[in-house]
């Protein structure tokens, strides 16, 4: 069975599971669900960013105990199969360097579900000494698996997972650990609120756990310990439709069924033409079930080894869930040299959602689009718009169409089009109704247009706080960057959010250089 990571359409694999393989998405992918414009081929500069890819900084194995500690675990106890990739750093960052040519389709990493912090629908509480079942069945799914990486760290040596344990980092870099300051460089308000819910919503969960979630005479994990514990969940999970259950459990069902129906029949309890029509309905039933079930939930997981794989969007490997072998897999989207980073995919996603979950902005990201938080502003500010047309506009379907408005480098929302081109006209015009300007009224028109537009997303650039060029010599102030976390004498947190901003001032003037302004 295939699962598809959102926005990737399914691909081959391997021969022998790729028609029983599940494609698995990162969390956060699809949060942002920009509706319009129609996606366009990947502006010029996007292309060459994607060529760049073999231009990478080389990789300095890692060889440190943690490190080596690990990957004997993988090997050996936690039988994780992986062939031609060895854990690097590339300018500070940890990722899977090739250590051999890897040819398209070569299964790179394959890790057996035992070996993974698995959540899937319904589970059980795991670790009832920890959470109650009550706050377990209400938690969401992050918080949950949370839990779980804490029970398992809680048990030290004694966690099968304790060596993988012991190499997540300290830093997972994600505004929603950050202060006001860090957050506030971001110069972004779309995220800026974003990470401040989330913030909100996680200080719940925690207060949630504290107050009404931990077992009598257990301690409830120091703050920073569950914030960190969800954070690593949330940058190195992934997540794709419940496969019901295993083939093994499967089997073990029809074995345990055969045998009672074979009891049944052997000590004359009943009818063996009976017996063996009830056993089948009750194998059909089963079966039927979880496929009904499995359309509708989802199974979390977050795979050792694989977990170490950075994302790109030039490339297309996916995560797998593989039916028969129980195992999650990737499988090379295409060639990677010796010595060359290999990526996966984590999805289609926006630098909003590769910030707020991942903790960092892809450069020229052909995802990315520009949250303006509000739009109306800034045209009331470029022109003069009467007060009954604005009246008219809110009274409309149209009334929230320039309130957080997704633009891409391609261009703005209709539905934003439409109600500037309402905006704009004169009464006559106008007197035609709001829905007559879902289409260019006349190229005059459509000149105007492009003029206030234009205007508008100056205005927005000049707010912003420092200009491209500026947050380019910050980033390139000093050089390189560390594991310590400096980025050309910034902290991380501060190169993280300047790299972040810089790509929504390069999404605005892609906008602007689309419109020839
Ligand atoms: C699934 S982990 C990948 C391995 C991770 N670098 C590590 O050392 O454990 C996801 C995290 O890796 C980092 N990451 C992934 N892709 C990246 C990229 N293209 N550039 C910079 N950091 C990236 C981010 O910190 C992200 O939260």
């Amino acid at each position: 069975m295939h699962l598809q990571q959102l926005g990737h359409p399914p691909r081959g694999g391997l021969a022998n599971v790729a028609a029983h393989r599940r494609v698995l998405s990162t969390r956060g992918a699809g949060r942002f669900a920009p509706t319009e414009p129609t996606p366009q081929p990947p502006p010029p500069q996007v292309q060459q960013q994607s060529q760049q890819q073999s231009q990478q900084p080389p990789p300095v194995i890692l060889d440190d105990w943690r490190t080596q500690a690990f990957m004997s675990w993988a090997r050996g106890p936690a039988s994780i199969r992986f062939a031609g990739v060895r854990p690097s750093t590339f300018a500070g960052v940890r990722g899977l360097a090739a250590s051999s040519d890897i040819a398209p389709e070569a299964l790179v990493v394959e890790v057996p579900r035992r070996s993974a912090v698995v959540l899937a629908p319904k589970q059980r509480n795991p670790c009832p000494d920890m959470v109650t079942d009550d706050w377990w069945k209400s938690a969401p799914w992050f918080a949950k698996m949370a839990a779980m990486l804490l029970w398992h760290k809680s048990r030290g040596s004694q966690s099968p997972l304790a060596l993988w344990l012991a190499q997540l980092p300290a830093d997972t870099g994600v505004p929603v650990r950050w202060n006001e300051r860090q957050i506030a460089a971001l110069q972004y308000p779309h995220l800026i609120t974003q990470v401040k819910e989330q913030q909100r919503e996680w200080q719940q969960l925690y207060d949630d756990l504290v107050n009404k979630g931990t077992p009598p005479g257990a301690q409830p994990p120091p703050r920073e310990d569950f914030i960190w514990a969800m954070s690593c969940v949330r940058s190195r999970t992934f997540s794709g439709p419940y496969v019901g259950s295993t083939l093994q459990d499967r089997l073990r069902t029809a074995g345990l069924v055969a045998v009672l129906a074979l009891g049944n029949t052997v000590l004359g309890l009943a009818d063996p033409q009976k017996t063996l029509s009830a056993a089948i309905a009750v194998l059909l039933f089963n079966v039927l079930y979880e496929v009904i079930l499995s359309r509708s939930l989802r199974q979390y997981a977050i795979c050792p080894l694989i977990d170490f794989f950075n994302h790109s969007s030039a490339v297309q490997s996916e995560v797998s869930y593989n039916y028969f072998g129980d195992s999650y897999s990737v499988v090379a989207s295409r060639e990677f040299k010796k010595g060359e980073q290999v990526f996966i995919s984590y999805g289609p996603q926006s630098n909003d959602s590769l910030m707020q979950y991942y903790g960092f902005a892809e450069a020229n990201n052909p995802h990315d689009v520009y949250v303006m938080t509000d739009m109306l502003r800034w045209v009331t500010a470029v022109r003069t718009v009467g007060q009954s047309r604005l009246d008219a506009l809110r009274a409309s379907a149209l009334a929230v169409s320039l309130q957080q408005v997704v633009i891409q480098r391609a261009g703005f929302p209709a539905e934003a089009l439409q109600a500037i081109r309402f905006l704009m006209a004169s009464d006559k015009e106008a007197a035609a109704g709001i829905s007559s300007f879902s289409k260019p009224v006349s190229p005059d028109q459509e000149a105007q247009l492009a003029l206030v537009l234009a205007d508008v997303v100056r205005r927005e650039l000049e707010q912003l706080g420092s200009s491209l060029q500026e947050d380019m010599a910050l980033l390139n102030g000093g050089g390189g960057s560390g594991g310590g976390g400096r980025k050309g004498g910034l902290l991380a947190a501060e190169a993280a959010a300047v790299a972040f901003r810089l790509e929504k001032k390069r999404v605005l003037t892609a906008v602007l250089q689309g419109m020839g302004a």
